[in-house]
């Protein structure tokens, strides 16, 4: 009698989202350094142009495609996604789970829709990994109430950024996620440090032969570099309704300066920054004797952080950053960061210009 035929194992694409900074990077992050064996591939969708999570995410891993500039979430039809799934799951590439991390705007049961509606025979849904900001998540979900469908539909919580809150206030928020998704596990973490066996099995690490070697972001990219421009729906003419998405209201404005960043204008910005100024990420270079190195931002809410760390070899030597808010004045927050920029033939400030930048500055 003839064999029955060995079911190809396909590979699970898990969504990982969460509001505008909540810690999906950190998490993915996390993720792929934790991996052991298994190999992630990984789709990073940036709202912005600039694409700081593809940037803080490519170090870490090689088979990455990224979509910038836009919500994945409303993507016309699946074809986009399709193109992205199939180069992660050909066998070239050995993938064994793929990790789509949502934009911080994307509508998570959209991407649900796209994955299930892929014609990829490789592939199967994986589930929803929503990342909850503990610290921010009561005025989050007041300003958007939308926040708790995403919950409940989410297959597994992380609580993250269990750092920033006490035992109580801990004890309420998952009270509370336990009555948004009844049954679903929360999992409250810092820093997205949670154990990979929550999301995918874990293979025992191989040793790195040229076999085996993860697929380069350049061989994944190269092939088809059209493909990885995204759908921007500020320009969508297509007729599809995108007005209930978070992202809705949500802009976002980017700045790219090739001449150093005065340290003291900057924080001047950053301190004046509007209340709907929610999300700003990026990287800084102050240029300053002893401070040269790059400085990656992160303001969230009230939040701001800044993180030294080495320019790669030959890297240029830029500030790109991504603001993401509603109801701000796009033209003034330009102008203010344009204030910034230190103009050629002015000299570079002191060096203890950066203590108001080395405040918020976390190793
Ligand atoms: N205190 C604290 N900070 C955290 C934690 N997790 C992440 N952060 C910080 O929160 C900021 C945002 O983290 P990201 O991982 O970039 O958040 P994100 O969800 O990818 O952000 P978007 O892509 O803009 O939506 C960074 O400054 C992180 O270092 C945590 O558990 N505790």
């Amino acid at each position: 009698m003839e064999a029955p035929p060995v079911a190809k194992r396909q590979i699970p694409v898990i969504v990982l989202a969460g509001f505008l900074g909540s810690g999906k990077t950190t998490l993915l992050n996390h993720l792929l350094g934790r991996s052991g064996g298994t190999r992630i591939g990984a789709v990073v969708n940036d709202f912005g142009s600039i694409e700081i999570d593809a940037m803080s995410v490519a170090g870490q891993v090689d088979s990455m495609v990224s979509l910038g500039n836009g919500c994945l979430c409303c993507a016309v039809d699946t074809s986009e996604l399709d193109g992205f799934l199939d180069k992660l799951s050909r066998p070239a590439a050995r993938i064994d789970v793929i990790v789509i991390e949502a934009s911080g705007l994307a509508e998570p049961q959209e991407l649900i829709r796209m994955i299930l509606a892929s014609d990829n025979k490789d592939i199967v849904y994986g589930g929803l990994v929503e990342v909850v900001d503990a610290a921010e998540f009561a005025a989050t979900r007041a300003r958007h109430p939308e926040l708790d469908r995403h919950v409940a539909i989410a297959d597994l919580v992380v609580l993250n950024k269990a750092d920033r809150i006490g035992d109580e206030a801990r004890r309420d928020l998952l009270a509370e996620l336990a009555e948004l998704s009844p049954g679903t596990p929360v999992v409250p973490a810092s820093y997205g440090r949670v154990d990979p066996e929550l999301l995918f099995d874990r293979k025992p690490r191989e040793e790195d032969t040229a076999a085996v070697r993860q697929l380069s972001f350049e061989d994944l990219h190269a092939a088809d570099e059209d493909d990885s421009h995204g759908h921007d729906c500020h320009d969508c003419h297509d007729g599809c309704d995108h007005s209930g998405h978070l992202h809705a209201a949500y802009e976002s404005i980017e700045f790219v300066s090739a001449e150093p960043v005065d340290p003291r204008r900057l924080m001047e910005f950053l301190d004046s920054r509007p209340e709907g100024l929610y999300r700003i990420k990026g990287f800084v270079y102050f240029g300053i004797a002893g401070h040269k190195h790059k400085f990656a931002v992160h303001a969230v809410g009230d939040f701001l952080r800044f993180y030294p760390s080495s320019w790669a070899r030959a890297e240029e030597r830029l500030t790109q950053l991504v603001l993401i808010g509603r109801g701000v004045d796009a033209g003034a927050l330009r102008a203010g960061l344009e204030r910034c920029r230190v103009t050629p033939g002015e000299p570079l400030a002191e060096e203890h210009t950066m203590w108001g930048v080395l405040r918020y500055a976390q190793a």
